[in-house]
């Protein structure tokens, strides 16, 4: 069966009144309950555009030399706010028509100077508070940035700190977070900057996107004792390289941006291989398959991971066509084994939350580690996934990096999404299994995969009774 939805809301990214929930049903209370497998999976998905791709795409295009044109691209509330303050800023974005199953295309149209005297609403989207602030430094005059009450526990000092270092005008309260707001001079100088980019690889990501436009370009040299998330340094480092802009990386840390024009480009956003990661657990929880239409072939995704993490759980994965498919083979409902694990996720932190959800119901212990940066997600995921298991009676002690996790009968009760999207579907996981999951905010989903609950449903229908899916039409 064909999974997919085209009808989905618009999304404006100002202020929850006005953010979009799901249709899906929920409580009085607006807690969701999180729906249970039924057996094993037979499902077939289309997933909306990366979160990532998108936003660096954006921030690109807005600073290229001419329009530039997204296919297929996100539009979630992380990519709505991206869209906004790169309007605030002058910029130019269109929508088109696409072949996209969730969304118009993007045309972008760079103005000839970047605006000042901008105010710039981030929500809670670290691509928008970190990749931003310097490309609002090459506009003319004050642009301020603030963004959701839990967007000001996020780290932003190396953001403040290296904007100085780059001689840009900054004012804050000095707690190293949002709001603060800056002087764009017009132009950036560029030339050497240290950072400290252990709490986030945003951080990295954000000077690099600019660099080109800075008159002597960049050299960056991360001097902290941690890099989370060489992935995504590496999408970035990709995505400029595509657009002509050279740039290398001559030593582990270093990055070297020469000053140059971004070129304009057509793009075929990738679907979004980290929000793959809930649906292709499904299959190792429920049993049967579980296929991702469109998985590239290649690609700087760190989704792309679990193609071999979740082997170690016991799936089989191979490709079908252009789709990736992961079988579940009779899954832990059906009496599979789910073994615990060690995992490493420092260059995957984003996947954490599904894969402990997952390791919470394994039949050994495991430990998650490499993943202290998570304490400044959208919320500290380590206490969060902590607080939200050991509530429904998981064993789960903190590490400093981590997570330990010991084997236990999970119950039902509360769990809070704390406005987290991974959060909300790391409940969604654990209610595959676990009678009586309620994930108060399913709607903080709409961060970058507002479908996920009506995708969540239907994946789930494909393990209806054979009498009941003859009425279905096929994928
Ligand atoms: O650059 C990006 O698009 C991202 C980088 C990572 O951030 P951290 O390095 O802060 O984990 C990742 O977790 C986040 O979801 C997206
Ligand atoms: C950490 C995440 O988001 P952000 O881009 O807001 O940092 C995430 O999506 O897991």
């Amino acid at each position: 069966m064909l999974i997919s939805n085209n009808s989905g809301p618009q999304f404006s990214p100002y202020g929850d009144e006005e953010r979009p929930g799901t249709t899906d049903p929920v409580a009085a209370d607006g807690a969701w309950p999180a729906p249970r497998a039924r057996g094993p999976l037979d499902a077939r998905l289309t997933l909306p555009g990366s979160k990532s791709l998108t936003n660096r795409e954006l921030v690109l295009s807005a600073l290229a030399d001419d329009p530039s044109l997204l296919r297929r691209p996100l539009h979630s509330r992380d990519s709505a706010l991206m869209i906004e303050a790169l309007r605030a800023l002058g910029v130019v974005i269109e929508e088109v028509p696409g072949e996209g199953l969730y969304g118009p295309d993007l045309r972008i149209t760079p103005p000839a100077e970047l605006a000042g005297s901008a105010s710039i609403d981030c929500g809670l989207a670290g691509t928008v508070m970190r990749f931003l602030p310097p490309v609002a430094a090459l506009a003319l005059g004050p642009v301020a940035f603030d963004g959701d009450e839990a967007a000001r526990r996020r780290p932003m000092r190396t953001t403040i700190d290296s904007l100085r270092a780059l001689g840009i005008d900054v004012n804050d309260d000095g707690r190293g977070t949002l709001p603060f707001s800056l002087w764009g001079a017009g132009a950036v100088r560029g030339g050497e900057v240290e950072i400290d980019a252990s709490a986030s690889s945003q951080f990295v990501s954000g000077l690099l996107l600019a660099a080109p436009r800075f008159t002597e370009g960049l050299t960056l040299r991360h001097t902290g004792e941690h890099l989370p998330s060489m992935p995504h340094i590496e999408m970035t480092v990709a995505a400029l390289a595509a657009r002509g802009v050279e740039v290398a990386s001559p030593d582990e840390g270093v990055w070297v941006v020469a000053p140059g024009p971004i070129a304009a480009a057509e793009i075929d956003i990738e679907p979004d291989l980290s929000n793959a990661a809930p649906f292709l657990i499904a299959a190792l929880v429920a049993g049967g398959t579980v296929a991702i239409e469109g998985w590239p072939r290649a690609t700087t995704q760190v989704g792309d991971d679990l193609a071999r993490i979740l082997p170690r759980f016991g799936a089989t994965v191979r490709r079908d066509g252009e789709a990736l498919v992961v079988d579940g083979g009779a899954g832990l409902l059906g009496g599979a084994a789910l073994p615990g694990l060690e995992l490493d996720l420092s260059t995957g932190g984003e996947l954490a939350p599904a894969l402990v959800a997952l390791a919470a119901l394994a039949e050994g212990p495991s430990r998650v580690t490499g993943i202290r940066h998570l304490r400044g997600h959208e919320t500290d995921r380590l206490s969060a996934l902590a607080d939200d298991l050991n509530g429904v009676g998981g064993a789960v002690t903190e590490l400093d990096d981590g997570l330990a996790l010991e084997p236990a009968s999970l119950t039902g009760g509360p769990w809070r999404a704390y406005e987290d999207h991974r959060m909300a579907t790391a409940g969604a996981i654990v209610g595959l299994a676990v009678d009586g999951i309620e994930v108060d905010d399913i709607a903080s989903t709409a961060k970058t995969l507002p479908q996920f609950a009506e995708l969540w449903r239907g994946m789930l229908a494909t393990s209806a009774a054979p009498a009941e899916r003859a009425g279905q039409q096929p994928g």
